[in-house]
């Protein structure tokens, strides 16, 4: 029996390999016909199947001699931000990575990706690979062609100038709400306040602002009551409890789902429920918890558009997508590409959609960029500088959107959030798939991606790339760029000038020059090269809440450090009496050990979904009220 079974395992092996070795034969020399470098491995780089190398890479990078094989490290698809630039600088900004069955070509190169993203019709986006996030019907995202179009005609009006000054007031009013929250933990005062988790505060943060400004359904803290939300709270939703039939909040079922989504994609349902593994049951409980709240959304909409409400006081996201749906062929229940009008199963799949990419990625910019700011004490201070410059101390709760937003972005606030984004970009490579060969043109040279080829934009390697940026060479790490290192003055333009006390000259504008806090003027920040900067993508699937997120997290580091200074928490090496006694010198090698420790936890994020630190992992810091500063000056 044995030798049967190895015959045919061998006849297996051999048939695969008859079958698998042309056809990377034919690719490669496709790919060849390039000229750029060329990789190949034997397993996709790309598509539905990398789903099993998330899985299957961890117990490969265990084996020595496996895990140092090129192939292996070109399926991670965390590598470029695992590797940062490391095979861009071996191998150029553009390479390909073939395999029997597709090509992928990586580019950090601004030329090539403004290219790419300006080509609605010849680079298109893999949906394939977005199945995972379709568990409650297609969406904006994860749609392309005429489908695509449906949906962003319905949706796109949502992200207006209304929406953002909604954004604005939201945020400040979540920022006042979740710091009476830190105060009021156990240890904590009003001066001085620890911050464990502060990760999973700013994604309640950013869950709250979505949930107000787009859905109407205003969320509050733990410890605050449902008059001090501005609008009307919204039963079954505002609770800090769960309400009706629920057993956990909205809140509650998105976080613990979202760690979880590539396992709903890659198991049946049914194993899940029924399954004896009590995290699996409680995945499924997530799942059909979180859809059951998305059907009582569009429910609790479809009554609000019978009212006449048209979304008042906030985005309406719901009510837009249900305008007309009624009326949509097949009763409410489909849609085809020529009605503008989404089913059912549309409507929860971008609910979804909002409320996750809607608050995952700002709640990322939040958290990092406070702890790039509390990791570079003298950048916080610059920062603490423009923000009294421009809202001196009045509270945040009179800030006016129009006259602030843009000043306070066009400052060191905007420059952080940037350069927080340029280091930590929260999608390290966006997909794109060629229909048709596409001729392309790179450096004075022209050559033709295959028809079919996957194309990654690395986020990560373009944001990073020396070629796009002045020259300057690095006080950190020595090399003659400043690539690797924050930065937050390189957006600043050129003219902006800063006196002894590092307090910056402005000039006197009202904010209301331009329409857009974001559009150019003398004042506003410095644009990189087209191509070059890619945090939001670009283009025509751009990310539409760009704006939005770019409204909050600048409400929110502003209202923050106007009052208090965020440092990194020591305590784990000396005690509040041991750092008294500690002299200046003293107090500098200990801070500097907390950045060591911050940077490697950094260095440690991982991709899921959107990067942030790998699970288990922190950085604890603690907030002071401004004056009272542990470290401000030394380090
Ligand atoms: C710092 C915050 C954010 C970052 C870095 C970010 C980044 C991105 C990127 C890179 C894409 C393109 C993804 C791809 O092509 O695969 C994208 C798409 C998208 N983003 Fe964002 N995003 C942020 C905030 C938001 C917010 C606040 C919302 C909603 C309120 C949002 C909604 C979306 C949607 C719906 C898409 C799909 C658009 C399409 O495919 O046409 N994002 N985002």
């Amino acid at each position: 029996m044995w030798i049967s079974i190895a015959l045919t395992v061998v006849a297996v092996v051999l048939t695969l390999l008859c079958r698998l070795v042309p056809r990377l034969r034919h690719n490669k020399a496709k790919a060849e016909k390039t000229g750029l470098p060329v990789f190949w491995t034997p397993w996709p780089t790309y598509g539905l199947f990398t789903y099993l190398n998330l899985l299957l890479l961890p117990v490969a990078s265990r084996i020595p001699f496996i895990s140092t094989l090129n192939w292996v490290r070109f399926l991670d698809r965390g590598l470029s931000w695992t590797s940062l630039r490391e095979m861009e600088d071996k191998h150029g900004d553009t390479f390909m990575i073939v395999s029997p069955f597709n090509i992928t070509i990586k580019t950090s190169n601004a030329e090539l990706t403004s290219q790419v993203i300006s080509r609605r019709t010849g680079f298109i986006k893999p949906t394939a690979g977005y199945k995972v996030v379709d568990m409650y019907g297609t969406s904006l995202l994860s749609t392309e062609g005429d489908a695509w179009q449906r949906h962003k005609k319905i949706t796109g009006p949502a992200f207006s100038e209304k929406s953002n000054k909604l954004v604005f007031q939201e945020s400040l009013r979540q920022t006042m709400g979740m710091i009476n929250f830190w105060q009021t933990q156990e240890n904590n005062n009003n001066k001085v306040f620890t911050v464990e988790k502060l990760a999973g505060n700013s994604a309640t943060l950013s869950f709250n602002v979505i949930c107000a400004a787009g859905f109407g359904i205003p969320q509050i803290w733990p410890g605050e009551n449902e008059t001090m939300i501005a609008r009307e709270a919204v039963p079954g939703f505002s609770n800090v409890l769960p309400g009706g039939g629920h057993t956990m909040t909205l809140g509650e079922c998105l976080q613990r789902l979202l760690p979880g989504i590539i396992w709903l994609f890659l198991c049946p349902l049914w194993l899940l429920k029924y399954s004896p593994f009590k995290p699996m049951n409680k995945l499924y409980k997530c799942y059909e918890e979180c859809g059951n709240y998305f059907d009582e959304l569009v429910e609790l909409g479809k009554k609000k558009t019978d009212q006449g409400e048209n979304g008042g006081e906030t985005m309406n996201l719901v009510g837009l997508m249900l305008e007309g749906s009624e009326k949509a062929p097949q009763n409410f229940k489909s849609s085809d590409s020529n009605n503008a009008q989404l089913s059912k199963s549309e409507i929860t799949g971008n609910a979804f959609i909002f409320m996750f990419a809607g608050h995952e990625t700002s709640a990322n910019g939040i958290h990092f960029s406070l702890l790039l700011l509390a990791m570079y004490l003298h950048e916080q201070l610059r920062t603490q500088a423009d923000i009294d410059h421009i809202v001196g101390d009045m509270p945040p709760s009179v800030w006016d959107y129009q006259t602030y937003m843009p000043r306070l972005y066009n400052s060191m606030v905007g420059a952080v959030l940037n350069e927080q984004l340029r280091l930590i970009p929260a999608i390290p490579n966006i997909p794109k798939r060629t229909v048709g060969d596409q001729k392309v043109q790179v450096d004075c040279q022209e050559f033709i991606i295959p028809d079919n080829t996957f194309v990654l934009l690395n986020v990560v390697g373009s944001n990073r790339n020396p070629r796009y940026w002045p020259k300057v060479q690095s006080h950190v790490t020595g090399k003659d760029n400043d690539m690797e290192d924050f930065v937050p003055e390189r957006w600043l333009p050129k003219d902006r000038v800063l006196d002894s006390e590092n307090k910056a000259k402005h000039e006197d504008t009202n904010g209301l020059e331009t329409t857009s806090f974001e559009t150019s003027s003398s004042g506003s920040l410095v644009k990189p090269p087209n191509g070059a900067y890619i945090p939001f993508s670009l283009g025509h699937r751009a990310c539409p809440g760009r704006r939005f997120a770019q409204v909050e997290i600048t409400a929110v580091l502003s209202a923050i450090l106007q009052k208090y200074t965020v440092e990194l928490d020591v305590s784990e090496w000396a005690d509040d009496e041991q750092l008294a006694q500690m002299n200046n010198e003293e107090k500098r090698k200990l801070y500097h050990k907390a950045v060591v420790n911050a940077e490697n936890v950094i260095r440690r994020s991982q991709q899921v979904i959107t990067l942030k630190l790998k699970q288990g992992d922190k950085v604890p810091v603690r907030f002071v009220e401004r004056g009272s500063e542990r470290f401000a000056g030394i380090v």
